[in-house]
């Protein structure tokens, strides 16, 4: 059952909030907040019933928390490459849940409206953030260790659990991300709440991994880290957290538009794996001799595996790209002798988390994002399918 919290607000204000484009503020929310409307049963969702079955834009039921969890209005969510991936069923070793369908998303920002009973830290109004570890059990050896997404109980928002394509969603209340009301941020202000939303939303996943998996490399100030992938969501973000981080970026990825758009993020050079002839040459002259380490987001196999022939010697190749079946396969010779160290990197913690938000709120990321309408999550799809997108799409639920 929900919490009696949840009462005083009217969620029909919060509907207006969110439609109220870069006029909205939690302040005249609360002073506002003693009509009492009630959560509605149903809600506007992007539902599929099987693995790339028609994706239908729908009325769905709105779920209720279990008493662990909190029920947030999502206002944006980022669409990541791994919806894609689970839409498409690439990841057979996901125990996925349709029931009788799947929601996907996990890139949800939003505003807390309801909440089970043992929920504790929260209240209706706060700003909360849905992601891809939607739970974790807490008490294994890797919940205990800080290696939470690890943890082999874990529920996965849009995977194992209905994620944030739809208006009102489920989350553990223990992982869901604390983001800050941007009122009480410097940098951006009361009067870009509605723009604060939609753009930290991808920092809950892509901004993240990439965080993470730049703080699995090992890189040093001024070393080189080369970005696969550098023109898409994880992409975008990568050069931004490496820039802050000290490091110099070269990345690949396809295309003029891609190229300009990775040169304004602050990346030095690039290279266009469709143009290039020798790929390998290139990369270790612009770099005197190799990347330090290499993030591989590229949605490519072949790709994965040619970054151990360019890394530089003693570095560090970090996998967090999935395509389908992938395998790395790295020559066991030139690995023993260049002494390379290949590491996988999964999401990430709840300080990682905080601290990803951190860089974000102090306006050192730029989430480059284009805003479109959850009922057109199907073109969007299709788009990332064929690479087109540049940067992230966030979807408005309202829409
Ligand atoms: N490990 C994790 O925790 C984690 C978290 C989030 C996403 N991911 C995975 O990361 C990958 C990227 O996600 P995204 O949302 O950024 O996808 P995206 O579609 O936005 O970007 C992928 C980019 O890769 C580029 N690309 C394709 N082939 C390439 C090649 N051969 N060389 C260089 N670039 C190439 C595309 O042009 C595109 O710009 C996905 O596989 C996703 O599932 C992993
Ligand atoms: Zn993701
Ligand atoms: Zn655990």
């Amino acid at each position: 059952m929900y919490k009696s919290l949840f009462k005083p607000l009217s969620t029909s204000l919060i509907r207006n909030q969110h439609t109220l484009k870069h006029n909205v503020n939690l302040r005249v929310l609360s002073r506002r907040a003693n009509a009492s409307v009630t959560i509605p049963k149903s809600q506007k969702g992007v539902v599929f019933y099987k693995h790339n079955d028609a994706l239908k834009y729908e009325d769905i039921k709105v779920p209720e928390p279990k008493s662990n969890e909190l029920l947030v209005k999502v206002l944006y969510s980022g669409v990541c490459h791994t919806d894609l991936h689970v839409y498409k069923g690439d990841w057979t070793e996901i125990d996925y849940k349709f029931d009788p369908y799947l929601v996907g998303g996990h890139e949800g920002a939003g505003v807390v409206v309801g909440m089970g009973s043992q929920v504790k830290g929260w209240k209706v109004g706060d700003l909360a953030g849905i992601k891809w570890l939607q739970s974790s059990c807490q008490a294994c050896e890797y919940c205990e260790t800080g290696h939470e997404s690890n943890c082999t109980h874990a529920e996965l928002s849009g995977a194992t659990h209905n994620g944030s394509f739809q208006q009102y969603a489920t989350t553990d209340a223990v992982q869901a991300a604390r983001l800050t009301n941007p009122k009480d941020l410097k940098v951006w202000g009361e009067e870009r709440f509605d723009e604060y939303m939609a753009k930290v939303s991808p920092i809950l996943c892509g901004g993240l991994t990439v965080y993470k998996a730049l703080k699995a490399s090992n890189l040093k100030a001024n070393q080189w880290c080369l970005v696969t992938g550098c023109g898409g969501g994880l992409g975008s973000l990568a050069t931004q957290y490496a820039k802050a981080m000290g490091f110099r970026v070269i990345g690949i990825d396809s295309g003029d538009e891609k190229e300009k758009f990775f040169k304004n993020l602050g990346g030095e050079v690039f290279i266009d794996f469709r143009k290039t002839q020798d790929i390998v040459s290139d990369i270790q002259q612009a770099t005197k001799g190799g990347p330090h380490a290499v993030i591989n987001l590229a949605t490519s196999s072949e790709s994965i595996s040619l970054s151990t022939k360019y890394c530089r010697t003693n570095g560090t190749i970090v996998l967090v790209g999935l395509p389908a079946g992938a395998v790395v396969k790295s020559d066991v010779f030139d690995h023993v002798v260049k002494s390379l160290n290949i590491v996988g990197s999964y999401v990430g913690n709840r300080a990682d988390t905080r601290e990803a938000l951190e860089f974000f709120n102090r306006g050192l990321i730029k989430s480059q994002i284009k805003v479109v309408g959850l009922s057109q999550l199907e073109q969007v799809f299709e788009d990332m399918e064929k690479g087109k997108i540049v940067g992230r799409v966030v979807v408005d639920t309202a829409k």
